[in-house]
């Protein structure tokens, strides 16, 4: 069992357009919403694929009735934190080579009390898992030490933990050891504080990460795959996608796809080529749509141990 934690979900909206123009009155060509937030995602990509998971949110006010809607839609195992502000509604804006331009809300504001709640519930939710996936941003009231305590927290239960976030939570949780973080490009060259221009560079920021005891560290590339690292080697691998429909949540559905691999008991090469292949899934398909079976073993993906290091990531 997976069970993930979404401090901050969200209502996503995709939205189609033929071109952004700023600043002028845009007409959609389409659009669809989806039940988002990181660890949602995870749940929901986990879930398509038939891998046991369970999604605990904070969940208020009528956006947050039509989150858990959503998610009940989707056959989505949930457990609701119930909080008084509204969960947000993001906005992604897509245009027909793929670029995506996403507009994320700040997220309600949670009470001390909401927090220690929603904790918990992640905890017991937890009590026996596999892993606890927590990610993306956190919402005004939650500390930027939450990650970090959550992490120290699982430490003590004996809890594997996993970590996708960014800013100045992330920082934070990674120094509490986490047995598992997912960067993207940016996000580690932030955290590492350097810029990662070449593969060579992100290899040396995640076996710095690995030798300060996180056990694994999987960094997303975009188009450039994936990356992962720990104490037996270092994997890359990609697929190439020639029709991107929506990146939003690829690096979700990577995240999904390699604890889904851990799980069944494959090992690092198996788990960074099964993530790649469901990451390349996702962005093939629209919004934040997740992929089924089908769509992920349509992915051919290649990988080797000995990547080129002097590679440029576009
Ligand atoms: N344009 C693309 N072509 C092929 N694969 C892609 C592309 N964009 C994303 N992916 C796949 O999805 C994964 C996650 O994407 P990425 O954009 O790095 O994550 P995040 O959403 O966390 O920023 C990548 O590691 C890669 O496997
Ligand atoms: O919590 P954050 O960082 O604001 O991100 C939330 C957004 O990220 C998503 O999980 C998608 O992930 P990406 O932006 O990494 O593609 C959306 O579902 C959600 O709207």
């Amino acid at each position: 069992m997976i069970v993930t934690l979404t401090p901050n979900p969200s209502v996503d909206r995709t939205i189609a357009f033929d071109r952004i123009r700023r600043g002028a009155v845009q007409r959609a060509t389409s659009s669809r919403i989806d039940p988002g937030g990181k660890g949602i995602n995870v749940s929901r990509a986990l879930q398509a694929n038939r891998t046991p998971t369970l999604a605990v949110l904070p969940a208020g006010g009528p956006e947050g009735h039509l989150l858990t809607e959503l998610l009940e839609s989707a056959h989505v195992p949930y457990r609701a934190v119930e909080i008084a502000g509204a969960a947000r509604m993001n906005i992604a804006a897509v245009e027909p080579d793929g670029t995506t331009t996403k507009l994320n809300e700040p997220g309600p504001q949670m009470s001390a009390a909401e927090v220690s709640a929603l904790f918990d519930a992640a905890i017991t939710a937890a009590d026996g898992a596999d892993w606890l996936v927590a990610c993306g941003s956190l919402p005004p009231g939650v500390p930027e030490s939450f990650y970090a305590e959550l992490v120290l927290r699982c430490a003590a239960a004996d809890l594997k933990v996993a970590i996708d976030t960014s800013g100045s939570p992330f920082p934070l949780a990674a120094v509490a050891h986490p047995q598992l973080i997912k960067p993207n490009h940016e996000e580690l060259a932030e955290l590492v504080g350097r810029p990662l221009p070449r593969i060579g560079d992100v290899v040396d920021a995640a076996r710095g990460l690995v030798a300060d005891s996180i056990e694994t560290v999987v960094v997303s590339l975009g188009a450039d795959g994936a990356l992962g690292v720990d104490a037996s080697g270092l994997v890359w691998a990609g697929a190439t996608v020639d029709d991107p429909l929506s990146t939003v949540g690829a690096g979700d559905c990577l995240l999904a796809g390699f604890l889904h691999a851990r799980v069944l008991g494959g090992d690092l090469e198996a788990a960074v080529r099964e993530g790649v292949r469901w990451g390349a899934a996702a962005v093939r398909l629209p919004g934040s749509q997740v992929p089924a079976p089908a769509d992920i073993a349509a992915v051919e993906v290649t990988s080797t141990n000995s990547p080129e290091l002097d590679r440029v990531i576009s």
